[in-house]
C-alpha cells in the first residue's frame, strides 16, 4: 500500500457480500439481531463505503434510516475523525499488520485508533467496542487480531503518532503536490473540526455567544447545532462559511438589479442576494435539491424565483444584469466538513468538473447584457478549478477580467492574490478558526 491513500488491502473478504457491505449480510429468512452499538455500526459503514466504494458520507448517512439523533451525531464524530486522519492512523497500523486484513478489517481498526488516538474514548471501551462490532458483522475470526493491535495502540499508539508527520500523511499525494507551497497550511485546516458560520438577515441580532468576524459572519464554536439557535425558525441567520459569504458581498451594489444564481442550492448564496436587494431568479438542476432550496428560501423570508432546470440549456427571457455561478466542483474546499471528499475525489474528477465550469462560464455569457457581469465561484483549491477557468475563458474571449480591489477586500486582505482573485484555504485566519477554501473572480461581458 502506498502512502496517502485510502487503505484499500489486497486482501478481500472472502465472502463477497462482506465486502459489499463491510460486514456480512444474513441468509434469506435470517433476521439480523437488532444493533446494540447503532453509533460504531454506522460510523463503520462510513468509513468502510469511503474507503470500498468512494461513497458519500452523507449518502451513507441518509441511507441509514431513521436512529436516535445522538446516536447519528456520535456517528457522524466518529467517521468523520477516522477520516480526518486516516493517513497517520494507517501509517501506525501498517507495521503492527502481519499481513494485510480485509478491508472492513481494516476500516474496524481504523475507527478504534481513532477512539483510542484521538477521541480520549478509554482503551478498555475503544478496543472492547471495535471487538463487538466484528462479531456482529460476521468477521469475528478477525476479533483476536483487533484485541491485540488495538491494545498495542493503546500503548504505543501515541509516541508514534509523535513521531509522523500527520500534517503529509493525512492528505492524498496528489492533493499535497497539487497544493504546493500552500499545502502544510491546508493540511492543518484538515486536523480541525470547522466552527459554524452565520450570515445575518438586514437587521438581525445574532444569537448570543458568538464572535463577530471582520465581514460581519458571527462564529460559534465547532458542533454548535443551529437548528436550536433562537432566531433559526424565523430565517434570522443561515449557516454559511465566512470564505463563502465573500462572492455574494464582492458582487457589490446589486439592489435592483436582476441576477441569476445559477446553482443555486441550498440556497446560502441565493439569501444573500435577496437581502441585498437583487431581483433574483433561482437556476437548479437536481429535483430534490431544489425542494430544499425552496424550503430554505421560505424559512430565509427570502424572495427568488426558483426554477428547476439545467443551467446549461435554460436561458432567460431577457439578458440579466449579473450572473452568479457557483458552479459544482470538487469541493476541496470544504473538506473540514466533509473529509470524505478527501479521500473519494481523484485527479480525473478535477479534470472533468473543470471542463464543466468552462460550459456553464459560457452559459452565463449568453445570458447576461452586454457588460453585465459574472461572478465565478468555487469551493475548490485546486488550481484547474480557479485561476485556470478564468484564464481559459479570457482565452476563449468575450470577457474582461476586473480584478477585486484592496478597498473591497478591505476586510479579508489575505484573500486577495496578485492577480485580484479571491483565494482562502482552511490556514487562513487560523487563529480565528480558519475558513473553507474558495475562489472568485469577476468577468464582465463585452
Ligand atoms: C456548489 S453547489 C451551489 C451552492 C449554492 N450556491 C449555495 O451557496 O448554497 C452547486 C449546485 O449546482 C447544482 N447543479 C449541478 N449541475 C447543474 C446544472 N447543470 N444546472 C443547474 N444546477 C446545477 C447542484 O445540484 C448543486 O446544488
Amino acid at each position: 500500500m502506498t502512502q496517502n491513500t485510502p487503505p484499500r488491502g489486497s486482501g478481500r473478504p472472502k465472502n463477497p457480500s462482506a465486502s459489499r457491505q463491510g460486514g456480512r449480510r444474513p441468509k434469506p429468512g435470517q433476521e439480523r439481531r437488532p444493533s446494540p452499538d447503532p453509533t460504531r455500526d454506522l460510523a463503520f459503514d462510513i468509513v468502510c463505503g469511503v474507503v470500498e466504494h468512494r461513497r458519500m458520507l452523507e449518502t451513507t448517512l441518509d441511507r441509514a434510516g431513521p436512529m436516535d439523533p445522538r446516536d447519528r451525531a456520535s456517528a457522524h464524530r466518529l467517521a468523520a475523525t477516522t477520516l480526518r486522519y486516516m493517513g497517520s492512523m494507517t501509517e501506525i497500523l501498517q507495521p503492527m499488520l502481519r499481513r494485510e486484513p480485509p478491508e472492513p478489517v481494516r476500516c474496524a481498526l481504523l475507527l478504534g485508533v481513532a477512539q483510542l488516538l484521538h477521541l480520549e474514548t478509554p482503551p478498555h471501551a475503544a478496543v472492547g467496542t471495535i471487538v463487538d462490532l466484528l462479531r456482529r458483522r460476521g468477521l469475528a475470526p478477525f476479533a483476536g487480531l483487533a484485541n491485540a493491535v488495538l491494545r498495542r495502540v493503546a500503548r504505543e499508539g501515541r509516541d508514534l503518532l509523535e513521531g509522523l508527520d500527520d500534517a503529509r500523511l493525512d492528505v492524498p499525494a496528489w492533493l499535497w503536490s497539487a497544493w504546493g507551497h500552500r499545502a502544510r497550511s491546508i493540511s492543518r485546516g484538515l486536523h480541525r473540526e470547522a466552527p459554524l458560520d452565520l450570515s445575518l438577515r438586514p437587521g438581525a441580532t445574532a444569537p448570543e455567544g458568538g464572535d463577530v468576524l471582520p465581514t460581519g459572519t458571527v462564529r460559534y464554536p465547532a458542533g454548535t447545532r443551529i437548528a436550536t439557535m433562537e432566531g433559526f425558525e424565523e430565517g434570522q441567520f443561515w449557516a454559511q462559511d465566512v470564505a463563502a459569504a465573500m462572492p455574494v458581498k464582492l458582487m457589490g451594489d446589486v439592489a435592483g438589479k436582476t441576477v441569476i444564481d445559477l446553482c443555486a442550492a441550498p440556497g446560502g448564496k441565493t439569501a444573500q442576494l435577496s437581502a441585498a436587494g437583487a431581483d433574483v431568479t433561482a437556476i437548479e438542476k437536481e429535483e430534490s435539491r431544489a425542494v430544499r432550496l425552496r424550503e430554505n428560501i421560505t424559512r430565509m423570508r427570502a424572495t427568488a424565483e426558483t426554477i428547476v432546470a439545467d443551467g446549461l440549456k435554460w436561458r432567460p427571457k431577457a439578458p440579466v444584469d449579473a450572473v452568479l455561478l457557483d458552479a459544482p466542483c470538487s469541493a476541496t474546499g470544504t473538506f473540514r466538513r466533509h473529509p470524505d471528499v478527501l479521500w473519494i475525489k481523484r485527479p480525473r474528477d478535477v479534470t472533468a468538473l473543470a471542463e464543466g465550469q468552462d460550459a456553464f462560464i459560457d452559459a452565463a455569457r449568453d445570458m447576461l447584457k452586454p457588460g453585465g457581469m459574472l461572478m465565478y465561484a468555487v469551493c475548490s483549491l485546486q488550481d484547474e478549478e480557479g485561476p485556470d477557468r478564468i484564464a481559459a475563458a479570457l482565452e476563449r474571449g468575450g470577457w474582461k477580467h476586473v480584478p477585486f480591489t484592496d478597498e473591497e477586500l478591505a476586510d479579508m486582505a489575505i484573500a486577495r492574490t496578485p492577480e485580484g482573485f479571491f483565494r482562502t484555504h482552511p490556514g487562513l485566519w487560523w487563529d480565528r478558526g480558519g475558513m473553507d477554501g474558495f475562489f472568485a473572480a469577476r468577468l464582465i461581458r463585452v
